[in-house]
């Protein structure tokens, strides 16, 4: 799992550190030019000749920057640094000059930068307040137009909001981040973990106290997480799942719902809708009509002004009431949702339906505020209905119980096409109906079982087509295979 700490928090943690003369800097700087000197060998051969550019804000995150620089000049590399403050770190430049590197001005290096092969950008780190100003945000909006070599961020691309993710200025889209100590959230969050790149967390040795902001599942978690069905288990124990889906003007929705959840491994789907007929055709496992159910998916194709659908949702919502069954809440069924239910109900909106259930509810935003600041939205979703919110996008966010937040980045931007959601919403109730007991007891592992759903859905699009355009249905026909080498490489 990976962990992401506020800028605070990092910064308390190294206090004692620091005042106990460990040399934090030199650690970071260390292993930043190693990893700089890993990828010129990649890329070039050697580390020797290569044009290294550095962008040197006034901070410490500049000071990272040149030691690393000193480090590559050491080792043959041609190495400027471009400075946008009269203040720069005076040890790391002096370690820079001595190395045989060059300072200069931004707007003298910029042309030597636009084409060197890597540039690392240390303008600002965590103790960014807002976004790049001046000579700083002119060089990167300049250097944005397109550099030939590799972008590699120094702690956090500069000028990102480290805690919020927010993108309140230019920032140079990265290739890779080196961050120190622990992630921060803002790496993880939309918009500003777009710019991010690959990432990779430098261990400072730091003992970071408190909740972490943000955690990302990896697949091991996943494999954690998933109900493998123990050797004397049969279909009732294994959890059964309702699925309230479809329409006749929207029979996708059901196949592709169903579809997912009975790939996903759950002990039994019951379908209740009125296109019963072609969802048995194409699944005949499903079991039509009423019954005990554990979890249920609502709202897949599902319009809202569907008279028969609707009565059979509400109707539902009592025995999640009653009962404390779980449930996905999709689609059309967000508008069903009553004024406030627990945390064992998962709301699964895109940014559009976010900002629609808000509406509703005495909030101001729109599409474009959800995609602003997807956690704060997500957040107030949460607050006001009391259900677990998993927040689809490129980047799906998940807001549960006990302050849980969850940011899962797996899918490629292929799965942005009709029906996927449908695939999501099934094989997340397949995960639901098969914890259905352990929720009851723990209703905050529903936000952690959205985010492995996420995860696999995300690592299914990529399974069921590596690198090219997928339709939902194969998302969902490669779940078995995704889901049992998720579960053989634990
Ligand atoms: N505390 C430490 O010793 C360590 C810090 N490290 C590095 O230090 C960084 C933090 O250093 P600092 O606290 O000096 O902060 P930064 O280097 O992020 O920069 C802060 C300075 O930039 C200016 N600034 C802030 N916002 C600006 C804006 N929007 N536009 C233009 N200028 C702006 C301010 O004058 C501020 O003093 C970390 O990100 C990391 O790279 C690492 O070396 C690990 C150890
Ligand atoms: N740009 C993107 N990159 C990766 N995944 C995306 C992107 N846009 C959307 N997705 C994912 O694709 C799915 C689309 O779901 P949704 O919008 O509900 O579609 P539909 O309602 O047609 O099924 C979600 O899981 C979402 O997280
Ligand atoms: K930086």
């Amino acid at each position: 799992m990976l962990l992401s700490w506020t800028s605070s928090q990092v910064r308390a943690a190294e206090e004692p550190l620091l005042a106990a003369g460990v040399p934090l800097m030199d650690r970071a700087a260390f292993a930043l030019a190693t990893q700089v000197a890993a990828l010129l060998r990649e890329r070039l051969g050697r580390v020797g000749g290569a044009h290294v550019a550095i962008l040197v804000g006034p901070g410490n995150n500049g000071g990272d920057a040149l030691f690393a620089g000193a480090h590559l000049a050491r080792r043959g590399a041609a190495v400027r640094a471009l400075t946008v403050d009269e203040r720069v770190h005076g040890a790391g430049a002096a370690a820079l000059r001595a190395a045989g590197g060059r300072l200069v001005a931004a707007d003298e290096g910029a042309a030597w930068a636009a084409d060197a092969d890597v540039v690392l950008d240390g303008l600002l780190g965590i103790g960014a307040t807002g976004g790049l100003r001046g000579v700083a945000a002119d060089l990167v909006e300049r250097l944005s137009v397109g550099v030939r070599g590799l972008v590699v961020a120094v702690d956090t691309p500069s000028g990102i909001g480290v805690d919020d993710g927010a993108l309140p200025g230019p920032v140079l889209a990265a290739d890779r981040t080196v961050t120190f100590g622990a992630a921060k959230p803002g790496l993880l969050l939309p918009p500003a973990s777009a710019t991010v790149g690959q990432l990779s967390v430098v261990d400072l040795g730091l003992d970071l106290a408190g909740a972490p902001a943000i955690a990302r599942l990896d697949d091991a978690d996943v494999a954690g997480l998933w109900p493998v069905p123990p050797a004397d288990a049969h279909k009732y124990t294994r959890g059964v799942l309702g699925v309230v889906a479809g329409a006749r003007r929207y029979p996708g929705a059901a196949v592709l719902s169903t579809t997912a959840a009975v790939l996903a491994g759950v002990g039994m789907v019951r379908y209740l809708g009125d296109v019963g007929d072609l969802v048995v055709a194409r699944r005949p496992e499903v079991v039509i009509g009423v019954g005990r159910v554990q979890a249920w998916v609502f709202g897949p194709g599902v319009s809202p002004d569907d008279a028969s659908q609707r009565r059979r949702i509400e109707h539902a919502f009592e025995g999640v009431r009653e009962r404390g069954e779980a449930a996905v809440c999709d689609a059309g069924a967000l508008e069903l949702l009553p004024a406030h239910v627990g945390p064992h109900v998962v709301l699964t909106p895109h940014a559009g339906e976010l900002a629609r259930l808000l509406t509703t509810r005495g909030e101001h935003v729109d599409r474009a505020g959800v995609e602003a600041e997807p956690l704060r939205w997500a957040r107030r979703a949460h607050e006001l209905t009391g259900a677990t919110v998993l927040l689809k996008g490129p980047v799906t966010l998940v807001v549960g119980a006990q302050s849980a937040v969850y940011s899962q980045a797996e899918a490629p931007s292929w799965l942005a096409t009709a029906g996927a959601g449908d695939v999501l919403a099934g094989l997340l109730g397949a995960l639901l109906a098969g914890r259905a007991d352990d929720i009851h007891e723990d209703p905050s592992l529903a936000a952690a079982l959205a985010a492995a759903a996420a995860l696999v859905h995300g690592r299914a699009a990529h399974r069921a087509n590596p690198g090219g355009p997928v339709a939902a249905r194969a998302v969902a026909v490669a779940l078995p295979e995704t889901i049992a080498a998720l579960l053989a490489d634990a």
